[in-house]
């Protein structure tokens, strides 16, 4: 692709090398069990869009593919902040960019990154996998491939993880996107085998784009944009699909007119994930902000229980003389009534919703904010 735009393009472009990954993986043996693949590679390198191709590949032969989602700054299927497994059964219509899809686990770490909290990440990136092997390799359902997208953070604690990461999962193929600033790459070969194991079959590939002098061209990605258009289309997703809700002006007045669910505050405990909150401050702390809306029949590892997420919700209001907590989501109502957590990570409103002009913002009525503080006044 010598002299290539780096500017995004409308159509994906799958050089020679990629055709013939993808190819590779899909005809890969099914015995013992189908492949497992995860891609690796630096920042921008195009890791999602090769995955998208390699899903599309998988799929003639598979049926369905399962895909785990580890990126929580720009999850491919789920909202940010979420670490989660699908299973995909329809070829991906656009390969440039991620659509929202409904999981079928979803691990609410409540970060745009993992570094804040490396341990917490890695014990839920093992939780999905684990439950993928039991279900769809020892279980009674269909083997599935599955497809790791990884981060694109491959130095110092991030490649640690990735290490980890790997040394867990024991992919059968490993797709190592290459740049040609060799600095910026991960090592060759197997590197997080001890020398002598045997491991996978590797396959190097690399970027799509290069300049005249075989430079990559790296497009860069609106990484805040993205998150935040995210959200606004998870959140679209409480209205009827039928409601044409097209600008952020109508979605932040659609959510102002929306009846919030009612969340009695003694049925749920609230975990905040990267901070600590004093007692008598928890319920301020939790006024306007996205929470993870979870529940807690994850499995116990190491004294630490990783619990499901149904889904986030933006927590609109809170009554404390009334013990009731306004919850906005559009989870649906028989997964919300099994909710007994809430994860308070540092995943943000959208500032595009907060901000338009002539909406009060609807999530934080200073009413709510008065009953707080008239209670802490009489307790
Ligand atoms: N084959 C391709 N054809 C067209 N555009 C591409 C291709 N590969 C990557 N891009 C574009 O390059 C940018 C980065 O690609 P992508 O998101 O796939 O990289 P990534 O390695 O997954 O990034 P990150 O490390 O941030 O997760 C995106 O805008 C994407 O649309």
């Amino acid at each position: 692709m010598a002299g290539a735009s780096p500017s995004a393009r409308a159509e994906v472009v799958v050089p020679p090398e990629w055709a013939a990954a993808t190819a590779t993986a899909a005809a890969a043996s099914s015995e013992p069990a189908p492949p497992v693949v995860v891609v690796c590679g630096p920042k921008n390198a195009g890791k999602s869009t090769f995955s998208r191709l390699l899903l599309n590949s998988l799929l003639p032969r598979y049926g369905r593919v399962g895909y785990l989602d580890t990126d929580v700054g720009q999850p491919e299927f789920s909202p940010p902040g979420c670490l989660s497994f699908h299973v995909v059964d329809e070829a991906l219509t656009d390969l440039l960019n991620p659509t929202l899809r409904e999981c079928e686990r979803c691990c609410f770490f409540g970060d745009i990154s993992s570094k804040r909290d490396p341990e917490t990440y890695l014990n839920c990136l093992f939780h999905l996998y684990d439950y993928f092997v039991e279900k769809y390799r020892s279980g009674a359902s269909e083997p599935l491939p599955l497809i790791v997208n990884t981060p694109g953070w491959v130095k110092g604690a991030g490649f640690d993880m990735l290490v980890e990461m790997l040394r867990y999962i024991c992919p059968t193929i490993v797709v190592q996107i290459r740049i040609s600033a060799q600095s910026k790459n991960l090592p060759d070969g197997m590197f997080w085998l001890d020398c002598g194991q045997t491991g996978p079959n590797m396959i190097n590939i690399d970027a799509p784009f290069h300049d005249a002098l075989n430079r990559s061209l790296l497009i860069q990605k609106d990484s805040y944009g993205m998150r935040e258009r995210r959200l606004i289309e998870y959140f679209k997703q409480c209205f009827p699909s039928d409601i044409s809700l097209t600008t952020n002006k109508e979605l932040a007045y659609g959510l102002t007119s929306l009846p919030p669910y009612e969340v009695s505050i003694s049925d749920v405990m609230v975990i905040h994930l990267h901070c600590q909150v004093p007692p008598s401050e928890v319920w301020h702390s939790l006024n306007a902000t996205i929470v993870g809306l979870a529940i807690s029949c994850g499995t116990i590892e190491a004294g630490r229980s990783i619990p499901w997420c149904a889904g986030l919700g933006i927590i609109r209001g809170i009554d404390v003389q009334r013990g009731i907590l306004y919850v906005i989501t559009p989870v649906p109502l028989e997964h919300l009534q099994r909710v007994d957590l809430l994860l308070q990570g540092l995943i943000e409103i959208p500032k595009s919703l907060l901000q338009v002009r002539g909406c009060v913002s609807p999530y934080m009525p200073t009413n709510v904010l008065h009953r707080i503080s008239e209670r802490d006044i009489n307790t």
